[in-house]
């Protein structure tokens, strides 16, 4: 399927995959990008030499195209800045902060930024700032998110910029994609149903609590501390409630969230880890291969648009 986004990136399918701290790691990134979609290596709160080694080992796996994720929030973000420069990273996702200071150093070293923004008057900036393309991601998703839906966002995200807008939160299966394409997109991100692809390496225990999900399993918390969080509701979220209504500093409630990401990816802590995703977990309910996910998703989308137009 050919599109802006496929043109830019030289992908086969317009699918950029969810850069999640401790979960996107070059296993499931180069599975994506060998499936044509455009996979992605996520920095998160990582330090160089970790994120260093997953990029090598991307290279191994493949000769696709590929990004890497910055986490703006990450005490190593500059490391991350400098070492996309260094590995010649060919695309770089940001996300959570402004990208603004770093974007003369990623263009003249030929690197294409595509930041992802809540609002419109962030994607305005950033594609004055020199970007090759914004992802507009709506509260919808996993992890850190703004305050405006998908499909409140994308359509004006995509009437006031023009670059290529890759629509992004809640978007899990063909009527989600042609809904962005709809929209105003020239692509989609996906994050959630990425969690359940078999070269995902999450513990088993998250994947499960993704497949039993439904419908109102996510709650946002952490406003009250500037950065909300989408995660599914678990005795951590029970706890973080607590706090917020017993008055609890902002500093006590972000202690809560420190490291808790890891337990949940890593350690298979259902219960006090921070168990990210995207209001779409109610819709995934199966295993599969990230070549199966990418040609699902586009299969159906051509099914929907062919039966409804
Ligand atoms: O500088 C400004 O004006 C504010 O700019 C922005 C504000 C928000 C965003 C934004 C929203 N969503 C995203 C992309 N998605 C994400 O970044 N999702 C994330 N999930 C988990 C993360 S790790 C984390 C994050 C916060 C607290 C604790 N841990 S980051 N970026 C981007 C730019």
């Amino acid at each position: 399927m050919k599109t802006q986004l496929t043109n830019l990136l030289s992908i086969e399918y317009p699918i950029i995959q969810g850069g999640m701290a401790w979960i996107s790691d070059a296993e499931l990134a180069s599975a994506v990008s060998n499936a044509g979609g455009l996979g992605v290596i996520a920095g998160g709160n990582a330090e160089k030499a970790l994120i260093k080694n997953q990029i090598d080992l991307m290279k191994s796996k493949t000769n696709k195209p590929y990004a890497l994720n910055i986490m703006l929030l990450s005490p190593h973000a500059e490391d991350l800045v400098d070492l996309a420069i260094e590995e010649r990273v060919p695309v770089v996702i940001t996300g959570a902060g402004s990208p603004g200071k770093h974007m003369e150093r990623f263009l003249s070293a030929g690197i294409k930024v595509i930041p992802v923004v809540p609002t419109v008057a962030l994607a305005k900036r950033m594609v004055q700032l020199g970007a090759s393309a914004i992802i507009a991601e709506g509260t919808e998703a996993g992890g850190h998110v703004g305050e405006l839906t998908t499909m409140t966002l994308v359509p004006q995200v995509a009437d006031a910029v023009s670059v290529p807008v890759i629509a992004a939160g809640g978007i899990a299966d063909g009527r989600g994609a042609a809904a962005a394409f709809l929209l105003g997109a020239e692509g989609i991100q996906v994050g959630t149903r990425f969690l359940v692809a078999k070269e995902c390496n999450i513990h088993p225990a998250y994947k499960e609590m993704i497949l039993k999900a439904k419908d109102t399993s996510t709650v946002v918390t952490g406003r009250s501390t500037g950065h909300p969080v989408r995660i599914l509701k678990n005795k951590l979220y029970r706890h973080y409630m607590a706090l917020e209504k017993n008055g609890a500093s902002p500093e006590e409630i972000e202690a809560l969230g420190a490291g808790a990401l890891r337990k949940a990816a890593v350690l298979g802590d259902m219960a006090w880890g921070s168990v990210m995703a995207g209001q779409i977990a109610g819709l995934v309910q199966t295993e599969a291969s990230a070549k199966e996910i990418i040609e699902d998703i586009f299969t159906h989308m051509t099914t929907v648009m062919r039966r409804k137009l």
